[in-house]
């Protein structure tokens, strides 16, 4: 048995009960990793021959669905239903399950004759009582259960050990440790059926179908929702078209010198490029999204080796999240976080549902609220906008009531991740960079990301007649213009929900004064943060903003020293 084989990183419970004779099935386990390719622990399934039984359980919890909503439920099922026609082209079929498996397992090991269980491994912590639930119940019926690590590149624990035993709470630091580490196994094989025999079940009452939004209780939120102007589909096959077409604009990229043209050259309009939401669900396997670019990037450049600032340097910063909450089982909140600096923010829920619903009165933030609703995804710069607007920018509310809205109508948000970014960007650093309330003007991000207001009149067509010179700030629009626009503001459209010039500044005088009270107790808190100011500059998009502040110590910034390169708007 391969217990503990770290070389390809397998973790198998097992038991001799049983004889083999009794026993000739296998189960692959569907629950991330919904794919054929790159699918390590699938191959192991595959490689036993006999009977073959790919199975995905609703339990309520499985891939995210506790949380989530319309958008993201719909991209799930997409994806299970591609697989289940991906299979039936091998003569199989996905047998679709509800309950909880520790219950719904010992049915199924026993009518199909189960000697082996094979799955990917989920590492976030809240899935460890699960796993850890089904190995023993393996161990105690004589079923052979074998986990493999593929929805990282490293196994996380791995990198942890490797650190000392803690997690490595900087970015600079996790790259470092995953260095010593090594290189990250590449893909394995596509998978060949044509050692097993899978037997497709009779299934009159279509029990085993996969259900729709409804039958698991998720309803349409809003009608754009069924308009899919951007089209977000789940699926490997999608992901696989994706990913193709991504690594000629990568190569392109590449070959001209550039890197990461979709974060540096933000289309907010263009057709949907990202594969966030594939990687999530293990649509794409990460581990040929990371081999396929840095080969392609090599052998480009032949001069500069592959590095942190390209592509994928970006799929670092989703292993370097998920590797931080492997042992945090409360990496998703602040007070019980060890992680995160407690910040006092304000509790304030009628504030919070004018974010949430996208009525700030700041039309770029909420044209950013309304994608986010209507189609699940929005752009990297997209998420930095509302979220430094919502905590340290201007309403100085919770980033943990942001990451539960993110957490519902995201196609892509996963629960460390998403947790990852909202921690980094809002609450646990004193960058100056970030404490820059010029850069983050919810008026000057949007003209600059959107300088003719396509954005805004696309997910506010309430204001699509308002002229571009007030369209970012339309409360500033003299009754004639609003008439004109047939838009009125604070009637068909609201007044701004705060004055950014002065709740900005009063959240840079709170952050200092946060600041001010850690240094004062001493030794500081070790939390998750930027490694430092060019990081920043990398991560989050500021072109040309320098973030030089200067306190004159009673609380007044020096504006115009705040982002020297943004004057030009
Ligand atoms: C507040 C906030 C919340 C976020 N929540 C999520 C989330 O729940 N899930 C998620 O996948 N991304 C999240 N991101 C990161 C980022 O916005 C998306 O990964 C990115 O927009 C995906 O676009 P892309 O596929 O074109 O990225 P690319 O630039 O092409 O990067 C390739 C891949 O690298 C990974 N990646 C890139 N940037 C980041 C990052 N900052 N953190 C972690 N992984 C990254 C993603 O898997 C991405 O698909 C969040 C960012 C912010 C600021």
């Amino acid at each position: 048995m391969n217990a503990g084989d770290s070389n390809n990183k397998t973790m198998v419970t097992s038991s001799n009960e049983k004889s083999s004779e009794e026993k000739k099935g296998t189960i692959h386990w569907f629950r991330h990793g919904l794919r054929l390719h790159d699918n390590p622990a699938l191959l192991e399934a595959l490689e036993s021959g006999g009977d073959f039984y790919p199975i995905f359980i609703f339990d309520g919890e499985v891939a995210g669905t506790k949380t989530a909503g319309y958008n993201r439920t719909r991209f799930l099922l997409e994806s299970l239903r591609d697989l289940d026609s991906s299979l039936s082209k091998h003569g199989g079929r996905l047998h679709v399950f509800f309950g909880d498996p520790v219950k719904v397992l010992p049915k199924i090991f026993q009518e199909w004759s189960i000697e082996k269980l094979t799955f990917e491994q989920d590492p976030e912590p809240v899935w460890t009582a699960r796993d850890n639930a089904v190995k023993k119940l393996c161990q105690d019926s004589g079923v052979e259960c074998v986990e493999k690590v593929s929805h990282t590149l490293w196994d996380p624990k791995e990198i942890i050990n490797n650190n000392g035993g803690c997690p490595p709470l900087t970015y600079l630091l996790f790259n470092q440790v995953a260095q010593a580490v090594g290189d990250p196994p590449r893909p394995v094989d596509d998978p060949d059926f044509s050692k097993v025999n899978m037997p497709v079940t009779v299934d009159h009452d279509n029990k085993f179908a996969i259900p729709t939004a409804e039958k698991l209780g998720v309803q349409l939120e809003c009608k754009e929702q069924e308009a899919r102007v951007n089209n977000w589909m789940g699926g490997e096959t999608q992901a696989l078209n994706l990913f193709k077409h991504r690594v000629q604009v990568e190569e392109m990229a590449f070959s001209v010198g550039s890197v990461m043209p979709n974060q540096s050259y933000p289309d907010l309009m263009g057709p949907p490029l990202s594969m966030s939401a594939h990687l999530r669900f293990g649509c794409l396997s990460i581990r040929k999204l990371y081999w396929t670019l840095r080969d392609a990037y090599t052998k480009i450049s032949t001069t500069k080796p592959w590095s942190t600032t390209s592509v994928v340097g970006q799929v670092m910063w989703r292993e370097y999240f998920y590797t931080m909450s492997v042992n945090n089982r409360s990496y998703d909140k602040m007070e019980s976080n060890p992680i995160c600096l407690n910040i006092p923010w304000y509790e304030d829920n009628e504030k919070l549902q004018k974010w949430t619903d996208g009525e700030t009165g700041y039309p770029w933030i909420d044209a950013i609220m309304k994608q986010l609703r209507h189609e699940g995804w929005i752009h990297h710069v997209a998420r930095h906008a509302v979220s430094t607007f919502l905590t340290r920018g201007d309403l100085w509310i919770s980033w943990v009531d942001g990451l539960k809205v993110f957490d519902r109508y995201l196609i892509d948000a996963d629960w460390s991740v998403c947790a990852g970014n909202w921690m980094w960007m809002s609450s646990s650093a004193f960058e100056k960079v970030l404490n820059c309330p010029k850069c983050f003007c919810p008026v000057r991000y949007g003209k600059k990301l959107d300088p003719n207001g396509d954005y805004i009149r696309r997910y506010l067509p309430v204001l699509k007649d308002m002229p571009l010179r007030y369209l970012f700030e339309p409360w500033k629009a003299p009754k004639a213009v609003q008439e004109k626009a047939k838009c009125f503001i604070g009637v068909d459209y609201p007044k701004p929900m705060v004055d950014h010039n002065k709740a900005s500044k009063e959240c840079y005088n709170l952050m200092m004064d946060v600041k001010r009270k850690l240094v004062a107790q001493g030794p500081g808190v070790e939390h998750c943060r930027p490694s430092n100011a060019e990081e920043v500059h990398k991560f989050v998009w500021m072109p040309g903003c320098h973030g030089a502040t200067k306190d004159h110590g009673s609380g007044e910034i020096d504006e115009d020293r705040l982002c020297d390169g943004l004057n030009d708007l």
